[in-house]
């Protein structure tokens, strides 16, 4: 039997400090997440940041948190049962890190009764600290413990026609009446290094944009920085926008290495300061509403943008479980589950 993984970040078990310490201490210490030696990365995590970052954090999550619990969690909830609802095929979801782990999503799908199962990272871009550590991670389990599985990946799908249309819409129906000077289009930051990392050109970026704008998905099956300007691009061509109305930015950076520019906080301070009165603004790199898009955006954007006198600021909500979505993610599990035979990507 075929069944389906998907796969996001996670939350911590609760909004309290020590909760959150435990939750970053796993996902810091990943190696595609902070890219340092072991020794490095273990002095400046649990040395520096485990130290300092869970308090501040912790606050920062309970602004946000819901009764029923961490809104990434409970909107990747909703969106797995609605998805469960349009397939006879078993649909699971697991987190990278914290208490939802892959190894147990893999065992419900096992108990089951699959032995192909389609990994759906419920990442629309490709990344290092994303995607990647999850297909590395189910590799792990599945040698360690269901070796009788054959696993499907499932490639970034910022690129589909389907997914673009339902980004494109969830825009539009949030901007129809409203009057807006400019559309940004924030995507959670990465450090330089990470695009380099992934470079699958033989050392040819540079980080210049010379490489990573230029055409093709080919070469740039594994460029996060290529994948969200084409969002980007894709969208602006669906929805008519005027060659400077919209612009890509990059957010939530941490450390003080080099990361995606530019950078979204300093825009939209900019913006406000130049005298843009009315912005909109879309994450299109978060599938669900979490931290990162209800607290660093909806409420510290705003913040910085009335505070250098802007007025309106909209924040388009992410596609969660929107009925349009649903499909999407059915239409890449079916175009799987309905090939005679699942076969290892
Ligand atoms: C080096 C650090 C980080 C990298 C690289 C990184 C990449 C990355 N992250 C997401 C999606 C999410 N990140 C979220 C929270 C979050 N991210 C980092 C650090 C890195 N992320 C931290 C320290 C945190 C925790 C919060 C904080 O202390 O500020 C979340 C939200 C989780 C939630 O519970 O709501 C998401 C989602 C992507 C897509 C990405 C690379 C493309
Ligand atoms: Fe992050
Ligand atoms: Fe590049």
């Amino acid at each position: 039997m075929k069944g389906i993984l998907l796969v996001n970040l996670g939350s911590p078990d609760s909004p309290t400090p020590k909760d959150v310490k435990t939750y970053l201490g796993e996902f810091l210490m990943d190696e595609r997440v902070i890219d340092l030696p072991v020794l490095a990365r273990t002095l400046l995590v649990k040395g520096i940041i485990l130290n300092t970052r869970p308090k501040a954090s912790a606050k920062a999550y309970q602004k946000i948190w819901w009764e029923e619990g961490s809104p990434l969690i409970v909107l990747s909830e909703r969106l797995q049962s609605k998805i469960q609802k349009r397939t006879n095929n078993p649909v699971a979801l697991a987190m990278r890190y914290g208490s939802m782990t892959i190894k147990k999503g893999l065992q419900e799908l096992v108990d089951k009764g699959c032995t192909h199962i389609k990994t759906i990272p419920l990442y629309p871009q490709f990344a290092m600290a994303t995607t990647e550590t999850i297909d590395v991670k189910v590799d792990e389990l599945v040698t360690e413990y269901f070796p009788e599985v054959t696993i499907t990946r499932t490639p970034a799908f910022y690129h589909r026609e389907d997914y673009i249309n339902v980004l494109s819409k969830s825009i539009s129906e949030t901007l129809e009446d409203l009057d807006y000077e400019h559309i940004l289009f924030s995507y959670h930051g990465v450090p330089e290094r990470h695009i380099r990392k992934s470079d699958i050109t033989n050392g040819n970026c540079k980080m210049n944009g010379k490489c990573c704008f230029k055409k093709g998905s080919e070469q740039h099956e594994f460029c996060y920085r290529h994948q969200c300007e084409i969002t980007t691009v894709n969208v602006a061509k669906k929805l008519g926008l005027k060659n400077g109305t919209y612009s890509t930015t990059f957010q939530s950076r941490l450390g003080f290495d080099p990361w995606l520019k530019p950078y979204t906080d300093r825009t939209i301070e900019r913006m406000g300061k130049n005298g843009t009165k009315k912005m909109a603004i879309v994450t299109p790199a978060f599938v669900s509403d979490c931290l990162e898009t209800l607290e660093e955006i909806a409420m510290e954007g705003e913040e910085i943008f009335h505070e250098v006198g802007g007025k309106e600021f909209t924040v388009i909500p992410c596609l969660n479980d929107r009925d349009d979505f649903v499909q999407v993610l059915v239409n890449i599990a079916n175009e799987w589950a309905e090939t005679p035979e699942a076969t290892t990507v």
